[in-house]
C-alpha cells in the first residue's frame, strides 16, 4: 500500500505517464461508483482525503498493470552442466536467443567438461520442492520444460507442483544418458516417468537411445523405426512425439520424425559437420518451450527450434572451447565471424584518434584508385582509424566496399568506421560510426548498435559537446577548425570553437576541416588534453601519394604528440 501510495502522487501530477487514458478514466468513473463511494459516510475533510489517496492508488497500480510486458516465461527442472554447453546453462541461454524469460529449478549439479562427466551431485527432492514452489508461487510461468531429473523422488515432487500450479505446457526432454554416454538418471525414474510425467507431457523429445531406453531396448536403426517408435511412445501419454534422429546411421540429413496422435511429420535438416554439439538436445526442448511460451502451434514451435538449432551449430561449426571429443555451440549466433585478428582488446581507445584519415570516392575517382588501395595507403602511412565517408554511393555498392576495407583495417587492427549510414555499419560489422547533428542521433545509434561499437558524433559548441556525453558517444568530432572545400556550407568556428568544445567535454576529441601539414602542428598545440588528433579528408586523399601524405602528416602529429607530454 504504501508503495502504490508513493506512486499515486507522482501519477496524479504527470497523467501523461499514464499508460492508457481511456483505461484511466473508465476507473475513475468506476471508483466513483465503487466501494470507495460506499464507505462515504460523512463530509469531513479526512475522509474526503482518504477516498482520495485511495482513489489515486489505485488509479495508479491500475496504470502499472496497464503498461506491464508480459514477458513469455519458461521454467526449466534441469541439471547444472559447469562446461555450461548442456543443461540449465543452455536452457538459460537458448530462452534468452529466443527472447523468452527462463527460470531455473536444478536436480543436480555436474561436473562436467568437454570429455564427459566426471561427477555428479544430486539435489534433494526436498529441495527441488522448495525452489519450484518458490517459483511457481511467486511467478507466472507458462511453459515448464524438464531436462534431467535424476531420482524418481524428484519426478514425483515435480508431478506434484505441476498439478498445484498448471502451466500451458510441458516440454519433456527425457535425459538420461549424456552425449558422452555417462548415466544421468538412475533406472528407476523410468517407472515414475511412465506412470506420472509421461502422461502431463505435451511434448517428449528423446533421442534414438532415450527412444530406445523407453522402449525396453528395442534397437531404432531407420526412419520407418522411429516412427513406429513415436507411435508406441505416445500411446504412454505424451500429447506429442519428436523422436529425434541425429545419431541416425548412414544419414546424410539429420532427420527427427514429430508424431502428434494423427499425422507423421519427417523433419529434416543438413547435418553440420562439426564436434560443437554438447547441448543440443537441451537447446531444441527448451526452443519449443520458448515458442510455446510466446504462443506459437506445437508443430511451428518444433520447425522453429529445428532451424534455430542448424543455424547455431552451423555459426558454431569452427570454434573451439575445452579439448574433449564434443564442445559447446553459440546460442547467440555471434561467434562466427570472430578471428583471432579481430578481436580488439579494448572497445575504444582514444589514442586511436591521432591520424583519423576520412575517405572521399570523388577524390579517390579524380586519381583513379579504388577506396581499398586508398585505405590501405592511408594505413601504411600510418593512419589510426578510418571512416568511410562515401555521399553519394548507392547503399549496395556502399556496402560492398565497406566490406572490403574492413578485411583491411581488420587485418592492420585499425578500426573502421562508417559515415552516416547505421543500417550499412551493421550489414558490415564495422567497428562503428560518425553521425552529425543532423544525422541520427547518439542514443538512437546506441541503442541500435549496442554498447560495443564507437560513436562519434560532430559538435560544434560547448552545448553540442556535453550533450555528446550525456548521449553515449565516444568521441567528439570538432570542427570546421579551418575552412574547406570538401564539405560545402560548412561553418568554420577556428581554434578558440575548439578549444570551447574541447573543454567542455570529458569526451576525447579529434578535430576536422582544412587541417593539412601546413597547420596540424597549431592545432594539436591549443593546449586542450582532450584533443586526441586530427582528421583529415583532402590532405590525404586529393593527392597523386596517398601513402607519401600520410606518412609525412603522420610523423609531424607524433612529433606534436610527443611534444605536449613533455
Ligand atoms: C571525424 C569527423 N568529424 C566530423 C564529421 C562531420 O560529420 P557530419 O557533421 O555528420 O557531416 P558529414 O561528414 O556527414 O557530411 C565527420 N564526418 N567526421
Ligand atoms: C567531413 C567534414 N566535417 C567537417 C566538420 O566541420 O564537421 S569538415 C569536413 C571536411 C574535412 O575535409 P578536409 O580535411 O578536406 O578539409
Ligand atoms: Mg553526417
Amino acid at each position: 500500500m504504501a508503495y502504490a501510495q508513493l506512486f499515486s502522487c507522482h501519477f496524479y501530477c504527470q497523467d501523461s505517464w499514464l499508460s492508457s487514458p481511456v483505461l484511466v478514466a473508465s476507473e475513475v468513473f468506476r471508483q466513483s461508483r465503487g466501494s470507495s463511494f460506499l464507505s462515504w459516510n460523512s463530509n469531513t475533510k479526512k475522509n474526503h482525503r482518504r477516498i482520495f489517496m485511495n482513489m489515486q492508488a489505485d488509479r495508479a497500480s491500475k496504470a502499472i498493470h496497464a503498461s506491464e510486458l508480459k514477458i513469455p516465461h519458461v521454467l526449466t527442472v534441469a541439471g547444472s552442466d559447469s562446461g555450461a554447453g548442456a543443461g540449465i546453462q543452455a536452457d538459460l541461454k537458448a530462452c534468452a536467443a529466443r527472447r523468452v524469460y527462463c527460470s531455473t529449478v536444478i536436480t543436480a549439479v555436474t561436473a562436467q567438461n568437454t570429455a564427459g562427466v566426471q561427477g555428479v551431485d544430486v539435489v534433494s527432492e526436498e529441495f527441488v520442492a522448495e525452489q519450484l514452489q518458490s517459483v511457481l508461487s511467486d511467478m507466472h510461468v507458462d511453459v515448464v520444460k524438464t531436462g534431467m531429473l535424476p531420482s524418481p523422488g524428484i519426478v514425483k515432487v515435480l508431478c506434484q507442483s505441476l498439478r498445484k500450479f498448471p502451466v500451458r505446457a510441458l516440454v519433456v526432454d527425457p535425459v538420461m544418458v549424456s552425449t558422452s554416454g555417462d548415466m544421468l538418471a538412475s533406472p528407476s525414474v523410468l517407472a515414475g516417468f511412465r506412470e506420472e510425467l509421461l502422461p502431463m507431457a505435451d511434448i517428449l523429445t528423446p533421442n534414438i537411445k532415450e527412444a530406445s531406453v523407453l522402449l525396453g531396448g528395442v534397437p531404432l536403426q531407420s526412419v520407418s523405426d522411429m516412427r513406429s517408435a513415436a507411435k508406441l511412445i505416445r500411446d504412454m501419454g505424451p500429447r506429442n512425439v519428436l523422436v529425434k534422429g541425429g545419431d541416425l546411421p548412414d544419414s546424410l540429413d539429420a532427420i527427427d520424425v514429430f508424431f502428434d496422435g494423427k499425422s507423421f511429420y519427417e523433419m529434416h535438416s543438413s547435418r553440420v559437420n562439426t564436434r560443437n554439439t554438447h547441448g543440443t538436445g537441451c537447446t531444441l526442448a527448451s526452443c519449443i518451450a520458448a515458442e510455446l511460451a510466446k504462443g506459437s502451434s506445437m508443430l511451428q514451435a518444433v520447425k522453429v527450434a529445428k532451424r534455430f538449432i542448424e543455424t547455431a551449430l552451423d555459426y558454431s561449426r569452427d570454434i573451439v572451447i575445452g579439448n574433449g571429443v564434443q564442445g559447446p555451440f553459440d546460442h547467440f549466433l555471434a561467434l562466427k565471424n570472430i578471428s583471432q585478428s579481430s578481436i580488439r582488446q579494448d572497445r575504444f581507445n582514444s589514442n586511436d584518434l591521432l591520424l583519423y584519415a576520412v575517405t572521399d570516392a570523388g577524390m579517390n575517382r579524380k586519381w583513379d584508385r579504388s577506396i581499398a588501395d586508398a585505405v590501405k595507403a592511408a594505413i601504411e602511412g600510418g593512419a589510426t582509424i578510418v571512416q568511410l565517408r562515401e555521399k553519394e554511393a548507392e547503399t549496395g555498392d556502399f556496402l560492398d566496399a565497406a566490406k572490403v576495407c574492413l578485411k583491411i583495417c581488420r587485418s592492420y587492427g585499425v578500426p573502421l568506421l562508417i559515415n552516416d549510414r547505421i543500417d550499412v555499419a551493421l550489414a558490415c560489422d564495422a567497428d562503428g560510426v560518425h553521425v552529425g547533428q543532423s544525422d541520427l542521433p547518439v542514443s538512437v545509434a546506441r541503442t541500435l548498435l549496442g554498447p560495443d561499437k564507437i560513436i562519434g558524433v560532430s559538435c560544434k559548441t560547448p552545448e553540442q559537446a556535453q550533450q555528446a556525453w550525456i548521449s553515449g558517444a565516444d568521441y567528439i568530432g570538432c570542427g570546421g577548425v579551418y575552412p574547406t572545400n570538401t564539405k560545402e556550407n560548412n561553418r568554420t568556428i577556428g581554434l578558440d570553437g575548439l578549444k570551447a568544445v574541447c573543454l567542455a567535454s570529458k569526451l576525447p576529441v579529434v578535430a576536422i576541416g582544412g587541417i593539412s601539414p601546413s597547420n596540424a602542428r597549431s592545432v594539436m598545440e591549443i593546449g586542450a588534453p582532450n584533443l586526441k588528433g586530427v582528421a583529415v579528408v583532402s590532405a590525404l586523399f586529393d593527392r597523386e601519394c596517398v601513402l607519401t601524405e600520410t606518412r609525412n602528416l603522420h610523423a609531424l602529429v607524433i612529433e606534436a604528440a610527443a611534444a605536449l607530454t613533455k
